[in-house]
């Protein structure tokens, strides 16, 4: 079957979770999904009535009237619900980078007396940063291994607090093993905080069932939640009770307004909440997750998976001379694809001006998202054509300049 007939025919095999029309995508093939999910058609109404509504009419009244101050535990149970987390387990609130930092500190207190932190080094930098300098904080070490390099350097060290690791490599779209990590951490003694920044809405993470400690998880990627959307801290319950974040904020405290003085944590998850969540994304973001509402993400999987797979096929067939790079082994990729190629920067340049956006990211990768409730067979099909069409004019090298991206 020709790459046509067989866009046609996996379409209609992925019909049902062709989620297209709760979405408002511009024309073109959008493949950035997993830097900036696209924008699900709820988001502008339940945002106007935020601000018109609960801002504009009911003003402060609306943290009781409105749910505002529920919010960060309402929305967690929700996003809990996608990566396998029974309720009570994940709050909402912070930035990914504050949220992975108070989520390490908080793990380092769980073990007070080992001095190591294991982070992969080709983690995306924000983690590197903060880990860096928690630990200059700290006065711990920093050990980088790779998750496939992980469980063996547990098994000859004893001095390892926390590892810390993605669970999709930003670059390649390599999907670790994460049941297999936890546990050699486990073993070791270790604790686990897990980055779900590129998984959370397109993979399925079965936190609970696999024992994970702590993990964090970006909120505007493939949970669509829009610009700057909060980020995600999960506490597994067997931790919460003596989960000490770094920095103790006062809607994490038991009592918030008895202002006291000095800060007691809340005895639940609210304990990893931080100071006044930033409500007008927190609310874009919950409307963003009804579209995930009678949806399993074993079915959001289901698609990615091929959806990716038809993307690799295309390539191998239509532009062999780009590298996939990305594990051809559905069960080893996460829901993006990535191509090296000496003028990737150019290709990525080339293809928005054709309408086909992914992005670049240095040295040489092409990165081709697939937020897959909004993509189809044929928007995949179309997008490696373009591309075709970019390397057979010339148009990657005739762009391949200065690299100004800031995606
Ligand atoms: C794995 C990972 N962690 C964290 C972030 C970002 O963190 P923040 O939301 O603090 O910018 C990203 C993307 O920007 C990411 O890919
Ligand atoms: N968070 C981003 C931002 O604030 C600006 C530009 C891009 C981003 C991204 O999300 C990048 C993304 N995490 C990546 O995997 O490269």
């Amino acid at each position: 079957m020709d790459l046509t007939s067989r866009a046609a025919a996996l379409d209609t095999e992925h019909r049902d979770t062709d989620l297209r029309h709760l979405f408002r995508l511009p024309p073109g093939v959008y493949l950035d999904g997993n830097s900036l999910g696209a924008l699900p058609a709820a988001v502008p109404g339940a945002v106007h009535e935020v601000v018109d509504r609960h801002w504009g009419q009911d003003l402060i009244a609306s943290w009781n009237r409105h749910g505002w101050w529920s919010a960060p535990q309402r929305v967690g149970d929700r996003i809990g619900r996608l990566v396998g987390a029974a309720p009570g387990q994940v709050v909402v609130g912070d930035t990914t980078s504050v949220a992975l930092f108070q989520a390490v500190s908080a793990a380092l207190t769980l073990r007070p007396d080992r001095r190591a932190i294991v982070i992969d080094p080709a983690s995306f930098p924000t983690d590197l940063y903060v880990v860096a300098g928690l630990a200059e904080l700290t006065g711990h070490h920093v050990v980088t291994a790779s998750p496939d390099g992980i469980p063996a350097l547990l098994d000859s060290r004893s001095d390892v607090a926390v590892v810390v690791a993605s669970h999709v490599d930003f670059r390649t779209g390599r999907l670790w093993d994460l049941p297999t990590v936890t546990r050699a951490a486990h073993r070791a003694g270790a604790i686990t905080v897990w980055d779900l920044s590129h998984s959370a809405g397109a993979v399925p993470v079965e936190l609970d069932r696999h024992e994970v400690d702590l993990a964090v998880g970006c909120g505007y990627k493939y949970l669509n939640g829009g610009p700057g959307a909060p980020a995600f801290t999960y506490v597994g319950h067997r931790h919460q009770a003596g989960y000490v974040p770094a920095i103790r904020a006062w809607h994490g405290h038991a009592e918030p307004f008895a202002m006291e003085p000095t800060h007691r944590f809340a005895d639940d998850v609210a304990r990893a909440r931080g100071g006044t969540p930033p409500m007008l994304s927190l609310l874009a973001l919950e409307a963003a997750l009804g579209v995930f509402d009678g949806l399993d993400i074993d079915d959001v999987r289901r698609r990615s998976s091929s959806l990716t797979g038809f993307l690799i096929e295309a390539l191998d067939e239509l532009a062999p001379e780009v590298e996939v790079v990305t594990p051809r082994d559905p069960e080893a990729r996460g829901s993006h694809v990535s191509v090296a190629h000496p003028q990737a920067y150019g290709m990525s340049q080339a293809l928005i001006a054709r309408g086909v956006t992914g992005d670049f990211r240095a040295p040489d990768l092409l990165r081709l998202g697939v937020g897959a409730p909004y993509l189809t067979h044929r928007d995949v099909l179309h997008a490696v054509r373009q591309l075709r069409a970019v390397l057979d004019g010339g148009e990657a090298e005739a762009l391949d300049g200065p690299r100004r991206t800031v995606t």
